[in-house]
């Protein structure tokens, strides 16, 4: 399992232009496969429109897929300690169903993105749906961790949601509490425009194959 996991960071060698290159190339296409997304749930063609863009759509999955990878992206890894977690459910630049885009990081050790959840990620009819702000808290909990320099896998996820959150604009943010050897505490929470809907406290725990990977860096690396 520990094996698996570490065959897939890997440290592929990129120079900066070429993931600047890859950035510019995929990163629009992630965007427009989001929107697509969120057409079929929301056109109102009828069965020949339908019908007429599907073919459209079998034309761009054949150029799409006649060179591609197989299996999940992975982390990647270059030189300058760029690294890459394009695959990531959460915040993967090639990932359309990734709800974060940008995540910031203030000099206090707060970590924090505002995210727009569309009619996709609904639960409740009009409200975000409660695995989906678990996913939020748990990556940006686990990015809290990590640019601290406690990386670390979810041991335990304790989310308690205090009121409904609304889809549209939300604000998630993270902050590292406390390190007891292995395990990093981090607390955070999602929030809407009038206050918090969902509060979290994460344990993130480095295997020990994690500390060693880590101590072979001088910077924690940030990803793309
Ligand atoms: C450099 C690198 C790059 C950075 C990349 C960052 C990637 C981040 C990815 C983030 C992606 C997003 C996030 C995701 O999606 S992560 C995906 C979801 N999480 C998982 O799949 C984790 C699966 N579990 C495991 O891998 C192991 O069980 C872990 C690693 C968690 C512990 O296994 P390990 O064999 O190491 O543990 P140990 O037995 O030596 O115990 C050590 C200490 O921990 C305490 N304990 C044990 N289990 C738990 C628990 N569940 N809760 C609380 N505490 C627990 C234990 O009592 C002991 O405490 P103490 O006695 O010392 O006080």
């Amino acid at each position: 399992m520990t094996d698996s996991m570490l065959e897939l960071y890997v440290h592929d060698g990129l120079s900066d232009e070429e993931i600047d290159r890859q950035k510019a190339t995929y990163g629009p296409l992630t965007k427009d496969v989001r929107e697509l997304i969120q057409l079929a749930l929301q056109t109102r063609a009828d069965a020949d429109d339908v019908a007429r863009a599907r073919e459209h759509l079998a034309a761009a999955r054949e150029i799409l897929g006649c060179d591609r990878e197989d299996g999940p992206y992975g982390t990647r890894f270059n030189d300058s300690g760029r690294f890459r977690n394009w695959g990531n459910a959460a915040i993967g630049l090639r990932n359309a169903i990734a709800p974060i885009g940008e995540l910031h990081e203030d000099a206090d050790g707060r970590v924090w993105a505002d995210i727009h959840l569309g009619p996709i990620y609904e639960g409740p009819a009009g409200h975000v749906h409660g695995g989906v702000s678990a996913l939020l808290l748990d990556q940006i909990l686990g990015d809290a961790a990590r640019l601290s320099g406690h990386p670390g896998m979810t041991g335990t996820l304790t989310v308690r949601y205090r009121k409904r959150t609304p889809l549209g604009a939300v604000h998630v943010e993270a902050k590292l509490d406390r390190v007891e050897g292995r395990k990093a505490f981090v607390v955070g929470h999602v929030a809407d425009a009038e206050g918090i809907c969902v509060e979290a406290e994460g344990i993130f725990i480095a295997p020990v194959w994690m500390v060693e990977q880590r101590d072979s860096f001088a910077e924690t690396p940030r990803p793309e």
